[in-house]
């Protein structure tokens, strides 16, 4: 699928086979999420502008490529979107931060909307929506649906850990949507819970039932 990135890095895959683990405490949880939201922001990353600047070294003057202008938003999906922020801010420190807050319905597994606030102007930004998990993908379909709404152009999503059926419904709704992915699981259960999975995301990174 265009669009659409697998990580296949070993170090991803490792770090993902710990998260699943139920053994796997809160506070090594939310370091594992962090640490992989860096690996994967690393490869999502890599068509970020460059502009050549002039640098003065010990030796000379010379014209060396920086990242161009300051235009990154990061738009986690509460709440377990917000434990992948950092990740993404220790490569760019600089990013401003969105915030969209959804939760599943328990019955129908319908997204329901409880807060949103972007960074305004966006519609010039990149913009990268931080979910550990893309489901049904109907929270994903939601939050790129919002963020269009107020002119955002160019987005990426970084999931990291998504269903065949969410991948392809945020696909089909979003084509031209950079979807990057760390592992791409087996199926949904009848509870809209991914399986094998991790559980629910959000109650083991905020240590909530
Ligand atoms: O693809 P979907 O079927 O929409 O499911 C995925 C959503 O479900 C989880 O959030 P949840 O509703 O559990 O909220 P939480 O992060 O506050 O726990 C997850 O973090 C996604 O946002
Ligand atoms: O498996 C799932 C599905 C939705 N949300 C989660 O946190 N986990
Ligand atoms: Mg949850």
């Amino acid at each position: 699928m265009e669009n659409v990135y697998i990580m296949e890095h070993p170090l991803i895959q490792h770090k993902i086979s710990l998260l699943r683990d139920k053994s796997t405490g809160t506070n090594e949880f939310r370091k594992l999420i962090e640490e992989i939201a860096v690996l994967m922001g690393f490869e999502a990353l890599r068509d970020l502008p460059l502009e050549d600047v002039e640098v003065e070294t010990p030796l000379e003057t010379c014209m060396t490529p920086m990242i161009a202008g300051k235009k990154l938003a990061v738009v986690p999906v509460l709440r377990a979107g917000l434990g992948m922020v950092n990740g993404i801010t220790t490569l760019v420190p600089s990013a401003k931060i969105g915030h969209i807050g959804l939760y599943r319905d328990p019955e129908t597994h319908e997204p329901h909307e409880y807060y949103c606030k972007l960074p305004d102007p966006i519609d010039q930004r990149l913009i990268v929506v931080t979910d550990p998990m893309l489901a049904t993908g109907g929270s994903a379909v939601a939050a790129v649906d919002f963020i269009k709404e107020h002119g955002g152009k160019n987005i990426k999503c970084m999931f990291i850990i998504a269903a065949p059926e969410g991948l392809e419904r945020l696909h089909k709704a979003h084509p031209d949507v950079q979807i990057y992915v760390g592992h791409v699981d087996r199926e949904l259960n009848e509870n809209a819970y991914i399986c094998p999975g991790l559980g629910d995301a959000g109650d083991r990174i905020f240590g909530t039932k």
